[in-house]
């Protein structure tokens, strides 16, 4: 079995030494970067916790945490502030820290920190939320299909869940306490997916410094989950059979056959049928990752877990230190009557912007602001009300007193009218959300370029003179402004 780490990411040598060894001294496995580039590395199943620092060369810290949560979304990160950012890691908890602390900081609060999350990893039985009934019979199927070493492949559409699935499945296996590796086949470089898979000997070809084991010998003893298999190339499907076949990996530059003990689980979002019809996807692969075929219905399909898997993501992302808001019910109304194109990874968003939005102590629904605020109705795709929305945060005009509402007109006048009766301005949900996508271009852009105001500005397309009228209006109605 695999020793769980703390990865520790900070660029100042002699505090990440010091780190280490107070983190060593009180038992704790340690591995240390220097940088945010090194952390995505480094980051493997071993990883059980990250100590980041905010202010880095190259990615931020934040930046970091987006991108580990994206891959992990259960890995407790704490962020380390200097003076001066601790309001920034504030927001950041937010978005997915679990926690911070402010340097300088005694060894103790560090270790604490430590006590409290590592290995807090949420990949239980708990993750896969299931209140539907076709949920609670897929889980129930699931229970039982993991006790076996069975191939299972699972299909769905985009952000149905089917990597939680997996590791729901992995969990509730005898293989629970190895590793479970995931690799997304679509998100490797083509040159070098067979590399990562497979595995290299030092020297293999420019660039391999060192022998590196494949994610098949990682996952050894527990399980690897292929996700969108269906982007393999010819070549690839060849290999992948073979070892499936013959239960064997060669690493690339060997002639050593490693013998493996993994069982392998897959998932695609493409129609593999159509996909081997196409002769994109070789048959005789499908059928042995296919011994057990799952499928995850879309969000809209079951309904019934909309409500768990909000409240689910809610305390997800409000952690330990923030209290968890109840969703009343127009909000839940909302969000029940939505079609979900983007699953659940869509509902995951829609949550994190409304307890970003939310002032009271319930999300309302105002805070509920969906994707389709200008498709549904106009059938205009977002981009083209982005660029509405850009055209009008550049009038200058509207840095008077009316402008937010001289805007929503403006946007109104000049958004494509829907065929239907119903003319776009009867709407009276319309301006509220259109006031709420404002909000959340201006925040989510402020937070790309870190709170400056100059590098937001051009981003927007406005001058900064309209951003700071902006910022002063949204501080007023009691936003937090990074
Ligand atoms: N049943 C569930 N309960 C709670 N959270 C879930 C559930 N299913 C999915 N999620 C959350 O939804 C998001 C998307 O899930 P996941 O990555 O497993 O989807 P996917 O189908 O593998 O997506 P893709 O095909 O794009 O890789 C993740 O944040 C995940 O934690």
């Amino acid at each position: 079995m695999t020793i769980a780490k703390i990865l520790v990411v900070e660029d100042d040598a002699e505090l990440q030494e010091a780190l280490v060894d107070i983190l060593s001294i009180n038992q704790f496995e340690v591995l240390a970067v220097s940088n945010a580039e090194q952390a995505l590395q480094a980051l493997d199943d071993e990883i059980g916790m990250v100590f980041t620092d905010i202010r880095m060369d190259g990615m931020d810290g934040y930046t970091l945490m987006k991108k580990l949560r994206a891959y992990k979304p259960y890995l407790p990160i704490v962020l380390m502030t200097a003076y001066g950012t601790v309001e920034q890691a504030v927001q950041a908890m937010k978005h997915g820290a679990v926690d911070y602390i402010e340097k300088p900081f005694e060894a103790k609060l560090l270790v604490e920190k430590a006590q409290a999350y590592f290995n807090r990893d949420a990949s239980s039985e708990d993750d896969f939320v299931a209140s539907d009934l076709v949920t609670i019979q897929l889980k129930t199927m699931a229970q039982k299909i993991a006790k076996s070493d069975a191939s299972i492949y699972i299909s769905g559409a985009s952000g149905t869940g089917k990597e939680v699935l997996a590791r729901y499945i992995h969990a509730q296996s005898e293989r629970g306490r190895a590793p479970f590796v995931a690799i997304n086949c679509a998100a490797i470089p083509e040159n070098m997916l067979e590399a990562t898979l497979f595995g290299y000997e030092k020297g293999a070809f420019t660039g391999a410094m060192k022998s590196m084991p494949g994610k098949f010998e990682q996952a050894q003893g527990g399980t690897l989950f292929l996700d969108e298999i269906g982007e393999l190339k010819a070549d690839l499907q060849a290999k992948l059979l073979r070892v499936l076949q013959e239960r064997e990996v060669e690493r690339i530059g060997s002639t050593k056959l490693i013998h493996l003990d993994v069982r392998v689980l897959s998932a695609s979002n493409i129609d593999m049928k159509r996909a081997i019809q196409e002769g994109a996807f070789r048959e005789d692969l499908y059928y042995r990752l296919n011994v057990f075929p799952m499928r995850l219905p879309a969000l809209k399909e079951r309904p019934k877990d909309i409500a768990a898997i909000a409240e689910r993501l809610i305390a997800r992302h409000c952690g330990v230190s923030r209290v968890q808001p109840m969703i009343n019910a127009p909000a839940m109304r909302k969000l029940l009557q939505y079609s979900w194109p983007g699953n659940i990874r869509e509902l995951d968003n829609v949550i994190q912007r409304a307890l970003l939005m939310m002032s009271g102590d319930s999300i309302q629904e105002n805070d509920i602001l969906l994707d389709d605020v200008f498709t549904e109705p106009s059938k205009a795709p977002l981009s083209d009300a982005l660029a509405v929305e850009s055209i009008s945060l550049d009038e200058e005009a509207f840095s008077g007193e009316n402008a937010v509402d001289e805007m929503y007109e403006g946007v109104v006048q000049s958004s494509e009218m829907p065929d239907s009766s119903t003319p776009l301005w009867i709407d009276s949900a319309l301006p509220v959300d259109l006031k709420a996508r404002e909000l959340q271009v201006i925040l989510q852009t402020l937070e790309r370029f870190s709170g400056h105001r100059q590098k937001t500005a051009e981003a927007l397309n406005i001058s900064p003179r309209t951003l700071r009228y902006k910022l002063a209006k949204l501080k007023e109605q009691g936003v937090d402004v990074p």
